[in-house]
């Protein structure tokens, strides 16, 4: 293949689509659960992410959600400030000098209406019910797709016994994403090249394109496209790489903004709980598939990676408890 043909089959590479919206209520042990199993458990091998379509947050919901994230960032950058946590990358982040057009804001137990009412209250002196009511449904509707998709995920390795502990291991944080547009005319950073440190993150956007995940077999990226209003993007995260021993990927990612519109984003981190401890079940460690780093309680990890060293590494996990 010439360079021209090859790097235009570079740039038509997509993430596999799987469609969960059809077959709501779905039930465990039917066809479609199996078929949808074997897709999702392809897709996080070969890409470590995939495109979900998932039709149980109504469009008119996502514009709440949205409406909502546009009225967090246009608050005065004082009273943002004031969302602070004691853990890494749970409050606000911005202003960074290196990454100019990013912003975010964590709510964690975003699932739990007083969790959400208790942060909106440092921002809204009132509180903010609509706010609030708005993030908490987003959260409860799209935990229903995590959990289908990291049953899925845990099945089509045999772990079903696993299946109850891995769910019941994780907590819900909510980070709201906003990219400022381009300044220039060319592609800028909106967010360095990464992968996520959790088990699972669910994104989604206003509309406004910019992610692209690394290609595991020839390191270009991949414009990620979500071609329905309805779509959100499955990463895999370091976490859930760890607990399977290697078996999944777990995609480096970025955020190139070349548009000159603002783009909103949603991403919903599934993140072990304080005290829980990531160790690989004892069937997915053999001869071929050597143990790759020692048990280690997360929010301990995620305390490291915070620290100089840990974001100067390029690869934080491996240096925190690499085997
Ligand atoms: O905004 C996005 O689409 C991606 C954000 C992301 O990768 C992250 O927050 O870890
Ligand atoms: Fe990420």
């Amino acid at each position: 293949m010439g360079s021209e043909t090859a790097a235009a089959a570079a740039a038509t590479v997509k993430i596999p689509l799987i469609d969960f919206s059809k077959t709501a209520p779905l039930k465990q042990d039917s066809l479609e659960w199996d078929s949808l199993r074997s897709q999702v458990g392809e897709a996080v091998e070969e890409y470590g992410c995939f495109e979900a379509s998932f039709d149980e947050i109504p469009a008119d919901s996502l514009s709440a959600v949205f409406k909502s994230v546009k009225e967090l960032f246009d608050l005065p950058l004082e009273t943002k400030l004031k969302n602070t946590s004691k853990k890494p990358l749970h409050g606000y982040v911005g202003q960074y000098p290196i990454l100019p057009l990013y912003e975010s804001m964590g709510i964690e137990d975003a699932d739990v209406l007083e969790k959400v009412e208790g942060s909106t209250k440092s921002l809204w002196s009132h509180g903010n019910p609509a706010f609030s009511e708005s993030i908490v449904f987003y959260t409860k509707q799209l935990s229903v797709l995590d959990q289908m998709v990291r049953r899925m995920i845990v099945e089509s390795f045999g772990l079903e016994e696993y299946v109850d502990e891995h769910l019941n291991s994780t907590i819900y944080l909510l980070r709201m994403m906003k990219y400022k547009a381009a300044q220039t005319c060319d592609e800028e950073q909106g967010m360095h090249p990464h992968t996520d440190k959790d088990m699972i993150t669910i994104l989604c956007q206003n509309g406004v394109d910019g992610l692209e995940v690394k290609n595991k077999t020839d390191g270009q990226w991949i414009k990620c496209q979500f071609s329905r209003p309805t779509s959100f993007i499955v990463l895999v995260g370091d976490s859930l790489y760890a607990w399977l021993n290697g078996r999944v990927h777990s995609p480096v990612h970025r955020v190139t903004m070349s548009r000159s519109e603002t783009r909103y984003s949603l991403g919903l981190f599934v993140v072990p709980k304080a005290g829980y401890v990531v160790k690989a079940p004892d069937e997915m460690v053999d001869e071929q598939h050597p143990l790759l780093f020692r048990p280690y309680d997360f929010v301990e990890f995620f305390k490291f990676y915070d620290t100089e060293a840990g974001q100067k590494s390029a690869n934080a996990l491996r240096e925190y408890c690499g085997a």
